[in-house]
């Protein structure tokens, strides 16, 4: 019955565009759930069509020779092995667990299950793993979809959360090291470099601000002061009281440190030590970048992880691409016993008696497991794969204190390399005119150029361009394929002409390659409820105290990802995927666990949240 699928490499989204639709339920797909579960990918477009296009006898033939591709390149850089995806024996088999979207939460979850012998299957909607930090390849170009900051990625401390994601399963990527996280460009001619020394990123701060010394020195002190503190812990479940308890035990001094900064936030302590206004604007946006909020509504804890961490650990890119990080854990995950199945849309969460035993994939095909794991988000979650008129009480006040945050417009593009002047950093951010417009939709530019860092992620003498801002679905909703394919290009062309004024003359004329994404796309490739970027807190939020852990309202189910604590970035989801599974390991006996006691800490973890 069975079919497992191999190898590697894509060219993803030309696949997806040709088909239409990444999660599309076209003749073709059924055809192929019928038989075959999907594997990740193929080499390239023509052997995916080869195979799509192949009879059902010839599939599993096809499949086989296909399988004989043992190597597959992401970027031109890292080498990824086959991968053998999920062997679906039948629709009544039980798994322990069952994870709901291959995002870097799922995957963590999935990953941290499958080194406890937890019989685990992760289920994709798309082709390839990764959600927003997967990659696309174009023309000679290897994108990130999203994000190329990559947080926790280092040698050093306890919470290099990706590196040890990775180390979980075995896998190790050879790391390029980013002197400069961002280089501002902020209004005012206001320009600051945030190199990986710390003592060189204030140097800059303390030139602008000769009398903000102490604010800035009494402010990025209590920063380090936090992130000293997640450091000292061995990160699991804040949910499981046995290790929660220990924590205290062995480290009360980092837990109460951390326990007095989890309901405060960044702007909050930054007004006790700054009093300059053009200071606590940059502070905001500081936090912009990493919550898309300013800094009155980013919990402390967030802010301090982020700001320490590029400097402590640095901020380190993998050789071929962030892509590569998610293809790894996924084949680590199948090496650990772990099953994955790619293009396995799941339609609805299966319930019993109010509790969760299973799910449906828009085939039809149910499938069980006692413990149901959801990488989707919170709303697609609530909304969508269950009825949203028996949402719980604690989804709804969830619901409340979180709004959803905007999308972003990107564009990704390839530029001929002699555009850039010599010396260019890597990430840039970019706020020309007017502070208070910077939460404004498509005031911001994000723009990263990994290229800087890996040549190898593009042809020979030409660099990539990934840039983005927020921006909302509403824009784009209700226009012709013809208006909004032209609504795209012409807030592309005026971004463009914005990079050519600020950073980079000739740009439009140097462009090689250019494709534009929206809120749409986001939601179409991501299965992400508007395109959203993420939760942002409805108003001035208790710090991290109203963000909902791990377990849900519905018996045996789970979330896990950015619509879970601490919120957003992929750091932040591999410390939700690192906490599910634990809790979830717990429940099912694998880890060490108090019924009672857990019951205790639910009920008060519950009020603690109504505080916020
Ligand atoms: N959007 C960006 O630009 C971007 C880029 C890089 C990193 N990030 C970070 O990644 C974080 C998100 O990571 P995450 O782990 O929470 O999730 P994610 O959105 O990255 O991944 C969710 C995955 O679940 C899959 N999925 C959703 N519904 C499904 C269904 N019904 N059936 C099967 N599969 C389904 C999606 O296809 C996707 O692969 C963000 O907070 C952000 O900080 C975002
Ligand atoms: C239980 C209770 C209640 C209590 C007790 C106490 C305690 C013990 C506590 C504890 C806690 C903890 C452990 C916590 C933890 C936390 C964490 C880990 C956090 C993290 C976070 C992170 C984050 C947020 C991150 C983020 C990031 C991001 C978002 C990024 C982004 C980026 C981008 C966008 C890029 C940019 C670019 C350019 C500029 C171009």
């Amino acid at each position: 019955m069975a079919a497992v699928a191999g190898p590697t490499l894509y060219c993803v989204p030309s696949v997806a565009r040709s088909r239409g639709d990444c999660g599309g339920d076209g003749k073709k797909r059924r055809s192929l759930e019928k038989g075959v579960s999907f594997g990740v990918g193929l080499k390239c477009a023509p052997a995916f069509y080869r195979w799509q296009r192949a009879g059902r006898g010839n599939l599993i033939r096809e499949q086989s020779r296909i399988s004989g591709i043992r190597e597959a390149k992401v970027g031109r850089s890292i080498s990824v092995r086959s991968a053998q995806a999920a062997v679906e024996k039948d629709g009544t088999e039980e798994y322990d667990a069952i994870v709901i979207g291959s995002g870097m939460g799922g995957l963590v979850a999935a990953t941290q299950l499958a080194i406890r012998n937890v019989k685990v299957l992760l289920l994709e909607k798309y082709i390839i793993p990764g959600g927003s930090s997967g990659y696309f390849k174009r023309e000679g170009y290897t994108f990130d979809v999203g994000s190329s900051v990559m947080f926790g990625f280092s040698e050093k401390g306890n919470i290099n959360l990706v590196t040890r994601a990775l180390a979980a399963v075995g896998r190790k990527m050879e790391l390029i090291p980013d002197p400069t996280t961002v280089h501002y460009h902020l209004p005012n001619d206001f320009n600051v470099q945030v190199h990986r020394k710390f003592e060189d990123f204030l140097n800059e701060l303390y030139k602008r601000f000769p009398e903000e010394r102490a604010g800035i020195d009494g402010f990025f002190g209590e920063c380090w002061r936090v992130f000293n503190a997640l450091n000292a812990l061995e990160l699991k479940s804040l949910e499981e009281p046995l290790y929660l308890f220990g924590q205290f035990f062995k480290n009360p001094a980092a837990c109460l440190t951390l326990a007095y900064y989890l309901p405060q936030n960044a702007g909050a302590i930054a007004r006790k030590h700054i009093k300059d206004p053009e200071l606590l604007s940059y502070i905001d946006a500081e936090c912009f970048i990493v919550s898309t909020v300013d800094a009155m509504r980013t919990p402390m804890i967030n802010c301090a992880m982020v700001i320490c961490d590029r400097h402590y650990g640095g901020i380190n890119y993998p050789v071929g691409g962030v892509g590569g990080i998610a293809v790894q854990l996924a084949e680590g995950l199948v090496e650990k016993g772990g099953q994955i199945q790619y293009k396995a849309n799941v339609k609805s969460i299966i319930l019993e008696n109010e509790k969760a035993i299973g799910v449906q994939l828009v085939n039809g095909k149910k499938l069980y497991a006692k413990k149901i794991i959801s990488n989707a988000t919170r709303w697609d979650t609530f909304e969508k794969l269950l009825n949203p008129s028996q949402m719980p009480e604690r989804e709804r006040m969830f619901q409340r204190c979180y709004k959803k945050s905007p999308s972003f417009f990107s564009i990704h593009m390839g530029v001929k390399a002699d555009v850039l002047p010599e010396g260019t950093d890597c990430h840039h951010f970019i706020l020309e005119d007017d502070w208070s417009r910077l939460q404004e939709p498509y005031r911001t530019i994000f723009l990263s150029i990994p290229t800087i860092l890996d040549k190898t992620l593009a042809p020979e003498g030409h660099h990539i361009l990934h840039i983005f801002t927020t921006s909302w679905i509403d824009d784009f909703e209700g226009l012709s394929r013809e208006n909004y394919v032209a609504k795209k290009e012409a807030i592309a062309d005026e971004i463009v002409e914005r990079l050519e004024k600020k950073l980079f003359p000739g740009l439009k004329a140097a462009t090689t390659f250019r494709e534009a994404g929206s809120p749409k796309t986001h939601r179409r490739f991501l299965a992400r409820d508007d395109g959203t970027y993420g939760p942002i807190p409805a108003g001035i939020p208790k710090g991290l105290l109203g963000m909902p852990f791990n377990t849900t309202a519905v018996d045996n189910l789970y979330c896990v990802g950015d619509s879970c604590f601490p919120g957003q970035g992929v750091i932040a989801v591999c410390f939700s995927g690192v906490m599910c599974a634990h809790r979830v390991a717990a429940d099912l006996g694998v880890e060490k666990n108090s019924p009672l006691l857990s019951k205790g800490l639910s009920s008060l973890l519950a009020w603690f949240r109504t505080l916020a």
